[in-house]
């Protein structure tokens, strides 16, 4: 037998398994890693964070990936070499993070790397006549750099598993909040606020997985962080929403922005800045000659606008006046202006961060990836949801052996 495939065997049936999971999500901050010791499986998984770091993005990184991101049109040998380049620059991360840390790579049972998304075509937004109802996604950052350089294992690329079973390849949060964050007492609406926002609604009703689903919402923080750096290129983000708190809404942009049959759309559904771009917030200011408005209030109206998607989303799914309580992850719950936008349009709901359930909010997404690998391993699929918002059973990931 190929050792590493015995390896794996061994790792598969170890009580327990320290994974680091990545993600480097669509707001171009960085890659998050986290080093997370995962004791069991399924819906008895237990998770202990023994370390986090974002690695930030250099100007040059940023710079790099902005050449495909989200663009309908690019050079291919660029992706090409972006895709072996990204790979290449995760690893590292990787490493200087197990030097800093103190850990041999040999400690290290499996990576999940989500990559870097450049590309989000689920069929409601392409509409594309050659793929009629074909849902796809593309991540750069090939795995096998990331297994070569670390003599790690590594799983990757999770979301072609659950197109190929019928899903948009997103959002795969469901999974990994169901396994860790259900609850038998609490009905709960776990939302992460990145650079596109995402919700999971776990019904208070421990194991039984039926009414469960996610859904993006629409923008988080990605059209704020397109507006200031606008305005000021060294800027990444308006630092705790100060800004956006000195503005105020202006109305008529603000419905125009909501004109986006995404939000009428039933739910689950996926998004990206594919849709949510800078050029899309331009021509709601051009056709309500907001083009002069100042930083301050076009701020206020974006903080209005990712609010209202996440209320929306809300009320499709649970009525006029949804009551539970929301436990924020993400960056966006660094920005008091954007929490504060919620509580008003969800005024019956209760939030905190999911810090309140022992999961640091920066570190959600990547340990998601880290649960996904865990289960791919040892787990069994699971089944998420009914009818529409049934989410497929599959074991997600491929696998990159080191050598
Ligand atoms: N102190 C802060 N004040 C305001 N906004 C902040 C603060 N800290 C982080 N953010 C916002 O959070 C963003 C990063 O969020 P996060 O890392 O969750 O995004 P992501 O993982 O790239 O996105 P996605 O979930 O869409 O993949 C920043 O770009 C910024 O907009
Ligand atoms: C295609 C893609 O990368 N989507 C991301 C993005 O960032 C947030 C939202 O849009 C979500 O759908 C997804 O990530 C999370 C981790 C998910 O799949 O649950």
């Amino acid at each position: 037998m190929n050792p590493h495939l015995a390896r794996l065997c061994d790792i598969a049936q170890q009580p327990s398994r320290r994974i680091i999971g990545l993600m480097s999500g669509t707001s171009l901050d960085g890659l998050d890693v986290a080093l997370c010791r995962l004791h069991g499986q399924g819906i008895a998984t237990r998770l202990e964070l023994e370390q986090f770091a974002t690695v930030p993005y250099t100007e040059e990184v940023r710079h790099r990936v902005r050449q495909v991101f989200a663009r309908e049109q690019v050079s291919l040998e660029y992706v090409t070499l972006l895709h072996a380049w990204l790979g290449r620059l995760h690893a590292d991360m990787v490493l200087a993070c197990l030097r800093q840390w103190q850990v041999a790579p040999t400690e290290i049972d499996l990576i999940a790397s989500h990559g870097q998304t450049v590309y989000h075509a689920p069929a409601h937004q392409h509409q594309l006549p050659d793929f009629p109802g074909l849902n796809a996604t593309l991540q750069l950052g090939d795995a096998d750099h990331l297994a070569v350089a670390t003599g790690i294992i590594t799983f990757s690329d999770f979301r072609q598993k659950h197109i190929a079973a019928g899903g948009e390849g997103a959002p795969l949060a469901a999974y990994g909040d169901y396994l860790l964050l259900s609850s038998a007492t609490e009905e709960r609406l776990l939302l992460n606020l990145g650079g596109i926002a995402n919700f999971t609604y776990l019904p208070q009703t421990g194991a039984d997985t039926t009414h469960a689903f996610s859904t993006d919402t629409g923008p988080g923080n990605t059209l704020l962080d397109a507006a200031i750096r606008a305005h000021h290129p060294t800027l990444s983000y308006d630092t705790d929403g100060r800004l956006a708190a000195a503005g105020q809404v202006h109305h008529d942009l603000l419905d125009d922005l909501l004109r986006a049959s995404f939000f009428d759309a039933p739910l689950p559904k996926t998004t990206g800045p594919e849709l949510f771009s800078p050029a899309y917030v331009q021509a709601a200011r051009h056709r309500t000659g907001t083009m002069n408005l100042r930083l301050e209030d076009l701020l206020a109206t974006l903080v209005e606008f990712s609010a209202l998607g996440v209320a929306r989303a809300a009320r499709l799914a649970f009525g006029p006046q949804p009551a539970l309580a929301v436990y924020v992850s993400g960056g966006g719950a660094h920005n008091p202006a954007l929490m504060a936008a919620l509580q008003r349009q969800l005024p019956a709901c209760s939030f905190a961060t999911t810090a309140a359930l022992g999961i640091a909010p920066d570190a959600k997404e990547a340990i998601l990836f880290a649960v996904l690998a865990n289960e791919a391993v040892a787990g069994q699929p699971v089944s998420i949801g009914a009818g529409r918002q049934r989410v497929p059973a599959v074991s997600m990931g491929k696998i990159s052996l080191p050598g």
